[in-house]
This record gives C-alpha cells, sequence and structure tokens, in this order.
C-alpha cells in the first residue's frame, strides 16, 4: 500500500539543451520553450490537484526557474524551498560547453553514449584551462559548499549518486516520514540517479532512461520506501516517449 507520494521534474530546455551542448554545472538559463514547458508543467500538476509543504531544487538557475513557474501556477508561491548543490546536474568535467553532436563527429557515437550514459566512466576532468573553469569554481552560489576537496571536476553517474543519495537519505526522506509532500525539480542526471536508486535499477538499465524537460512524474512508496507506483508521468505516453527519444538522440551526429 501507498504510503508517500514525492513528484519530480527535470527543468525544461535551457539554451544549452537548445544549443545541443553539455552543460553540466554552467549556468545557462531556460530557454523560451523551457520556460513554456516549466508553466505547462504547473498547470498539468494544478489540473490534478497537486498540493505541497516544501520543494527542494539544485542551485542552478535552470531547475530553479522551472520550480518557480510550478509553484506559481499552482498558487503555492509561499512554501519553503530547499536549495543544495547535492541536486546539481551531473559535472560533465572538460566536455562543458562542447556541442553533442559535433563530439559524437569527432569521437564517435559510441563513446559520446558511454559519456553521457554508462553508470561509471566519468568524462575527462575539467581543468583550469578550461574556459568555464573559473566561471564554475568561483561561482559564490558554491561558498558554504561544497568544500575545495568535494569540488567535482568531473562526475559519472555513480559519483552523482554518491552526492546526491545522502540529500535524499537524510534531508528529503525524513521529510517525508513526517507527511510533508514533497516537490523536487532538478535535472536529467541528478534525477536519474535518485530513480536508479528507488526503483533498484541495474547498472545497465540505468543507461537507457532519458528523463525529458518539463514533464513532472510521481512516485507512491510504501512504508519501507519502495515504490508502488513509478515513474508516471503527467502527460500522454506518446508525447513522453517521444520527449524521451529525443533525448537519447541528442548524443547522434548530424
Ligand atoms: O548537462 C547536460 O547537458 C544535461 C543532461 O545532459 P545529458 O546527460 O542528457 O547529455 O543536463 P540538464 O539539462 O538536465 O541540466
Amino acid at each position: 500500500m501507498a504510503k508517500y507520494q514525492i513528484v519530480m521534474v527535470r527543468h525544461g530546455e535551457s539554451e544549452w539543451n537548445k544549443l545541443n551542448k553539455f552543460c553540466g554545472w554552467f549556468d545557462a538559463e531556460l530557454s523560451e520553450q523551457g520556460i513554456q514547458e516549466a508553466e505547462a508543467a504547473g498547470k498539468a500538476l494544478k489540473k490534478e490537484n497537486f498540493k505541497f509543504d516544501l520543494a527542494h531544487t539544485s542551485v542552478l538557475t535552470r531547475a530553479n526557474k522551472t520550480l518557480d513557474s510550478i509553484l506559481k501556477e499552482i498558487d503555492q508561491t509561499d512554501i519553503p524551498i530547499q536549495k543544495t548543490w547535492r541536486l546539481n546536474e551531473r559535472h560533465y568535467g572538460g566536455l562543458t560547453g562542447l556541442n553533442k553532436a559535433e563530439t559524437a563527429a569527432k569521437h564517435g557515437e559510441e563513446q559520446v553514449k558511454i559519456w553521457r550514459r554508462s553508470f561509471d566512466i566519468p568524462p575527462p576532468p575539467m581543468d583550469e584551462s578550461h574556459p568555464y573553469y573559473k566561471t564554475i569554481v568561483e561561482d559564490p552560489r558554491y561558498k558554504d559548499g561544497p568544500s575545495k576537496e568535494e569540488f567535482p571536476m568531473f562526475e559519472s553517474l555513480k559519483l552523482t549518486i554518491e552526492r546526491t543519495l545522502p540529500y535524499w537519505n537524510d534531508v528529503i526522506v525524513p521529510q517525508m516520514k513526517e507527511g510533508k509532500k514533497i516537490l523536487i525539480a532538478a535535472h536529467g542526471n541528478s534525477l536519474r540517479g535518485i530513480v536508479k536508486h528507488l526503483d533498484e535499477m541495474s547498472d545497465e538499465a540505468i543507461m537507457s532512461l532519458n528523463l525529458p524537460t518539463g514533464i513532472p512524474f510521481v512516485y507512491e512508496l510504501d512504508a519501507d520506501l519502495k515504490p508502488v507506483v513509478s515513474m508516471k508521468f503527467l502527460g500522454d505516453e506518446e508525447t513522453v516517449r517521444k520527449a524521451m527519444e529525443a533525448v537519447a538522440a541528442q548524443g547522434k551526429a548530424k
């Protein structure tokens, strides 16, 4: 029997999703389409009468603005919002800023698939000469963490999960157990990590999961936090399927 319910959403399309660039910890804005997707996500939640006690998001603008837009649509702009770098997108290391299709043309689609979707093979590191190194490392939003030692220069999905899961277990789960209704607005890969954990997906199975932008999905969990309902999207099946396929196709050479 379901005891808890939690809703998650990947942010709406960002400017860098639109340009098909590896984004990671770069703080891209929502694109015009992404703004509309965020509004549509709010409308879908409103239609089903969703209400939340609090929300969690990353420290990146694309997720924050998606959350704000959803809360506006459901008339809940007053609920507490907790922001954490632990829900940030995976750090795409040296790939940050590169076009995914061009990278596939240069290194092969297979290699790009490994970088994007393998469980534990990380992208190359971002070194100090990288054009976005300073922008990210010196960003004041990280003054309270991660620490210098924790600050990633690249992350596989495995490494992403290692910093996201402590937040899930230590902050989100206790709130759910107190009966709080929670919304998480985050990113393709930080959410894939949570989904992998909840659904106990194998390292192979998670490779083929591509989360669409701006379509909320619901989990219903039993008392032991095992899913009774998994990843139920608030969108029609065909639209969700096409959106997932489009994300997968971003790594194809043009
Ligand atoms: O960092 C990025 O480029 C995308 C995910 O990219 P893929 O792993 O799907 O290539 O992150 P998001 O748009 O969810 O913040």
